[in-house]
């Protein structure tokens, strides 16, 4: 595998989750694979999972990780081709890239979408901007319509947890303050359709996920009804895709509680909104597995680190 910038780039769910289960079993046999190796993080947006278990993952590998806040701390970066730079850009893509790779073996770059430019943000202007002016392998730390190390991590855990060979996965939408990307819940249901699982998704009206993404998954508006015998309850919010951007619901019905999902196990990417997306009830009970769950991210990334430097 030369890149990792989506679900998409798995070969096999099925041989890449036992992978990381048996990485998770021994994560420093490796420690050789990359030895003298430099992976760089850009962030151009906050985190504090994908940032620490990334490097964590690269350190389980013998590299070495060295990361920058590109958003603040770097020149201001052009994007656009034949601009004339006498606005607020100090360089362009095509030499910050290519400088970049000269001092890293991998970059991973985290980049989120504008939300309110659907063409350019389905356009991946970021992400493939490195793609193409970056001499080495490109990772994914979630960008305008993806964070595939995030499904991975999922499938993982779900695999982990589960307690029969066909649980019953729904992705739910949950009311939030804020416009928020995509991203998280295109890479899971992604994920979720590459895995032997029953998925649905459910979410009000007007919040369907791109018709690209959603496929044949069923979509059902009543939560309540998607959530019967549901084994996984997967819970995210996401802005509007069809009024792109929007807040149009905060509706608290939609918030999770203790007496809606039952005996069903409570995922969650993090960070999450307690008495907003989530009672206090479930993240405090044992329902809850997004500790696990984000514990996972290290493994999942290492995998990812792993099969490109053995491509390398
Ligand atoms: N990387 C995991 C989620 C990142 C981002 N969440 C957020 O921006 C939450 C911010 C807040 O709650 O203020 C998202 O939804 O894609
Ligand atoms: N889940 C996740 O990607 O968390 P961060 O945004 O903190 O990296």
């Amino acid at each position: 595998m030369k890149h990792y910038t989506s679900i998409h780039d798995i070969d096999n769910i099925n041989s890449w989750i036992e992978e990381a289960k048996a990485l998770k079993l021994t994560p420093l046999k490796h420690l050789e694979l990359g030895r003298n190796k430099t992976l760089g993080l850009l962030f151009f947006n906050s985190s504090l999972r994908t940032r620490l278990s990334t490097q964590k993952a690269a350190l389980n590998l013998g590299m070495n990780p060295i990361v920058m806040n590109v958003s603040g701390d770097a020149w201001g970066i052009e994007f656009g081709d034949g601009t004339v730079m006498n606005g607020n850009t100090a360089e362009h893509i095509k030499e910050a890239a290519a400088v970049v790779s000269q001092y890293c073996d991998i970059i991973a770059v985290r980049a989120f979408p504008t939300l309110t430019d659907k063409v350019k943000d389905e356009s991946e202007e970021v992400l493939n901007a490195f793609k193409k002016y970056a001499s080495v392998p490109l990772v994914n730390m979630e960008s305008a319509t993806g964070h595939p190390l995030q499904g991975l991590t999922d499938a993982i855990t779900i695999s982990e947890h589960k307690q029969k060979e066909r649980p019953k996965v729904v992705l739910s939408w949950a009311p939030h303050v804020k416009a928020l990307p995509h991203a998280v819940a295109n890479s899971f249901a992604q994920a979720m359709q590459k895995m032997d699982v029953d998925f649905v998704i459910t979410n009000p009206e007007g919040y369907n996920l791109s018709p690209e993404i959603v496929g044949s998954t069923p979509i059902i508006n009543n939560q309540e009804e998607a959530f019967k015998d549901a084994d996984f309850i997967y819970v995210k919010n996401w802005s509007s895709y069809d009024d792109y951007g929007k807040v149009n619901n905060t509706d608290p019905n939609w918030m999770i509680t203790k007496e809606k999902i039952g005996d069903a196990k409570f995922m969650h990417c993090l960070p999450v909104r307690r008495n907003v997306i989530v009672e206090d009830a479930v993240l405090d009970s044992d329902s809850s597995i997004v500790i696990q769950q984000a514990n996972n991210r290290t493994y999942a990334a290492q995998l990812v680190l792993k099969k490109i430097l053995e491509n390398a």
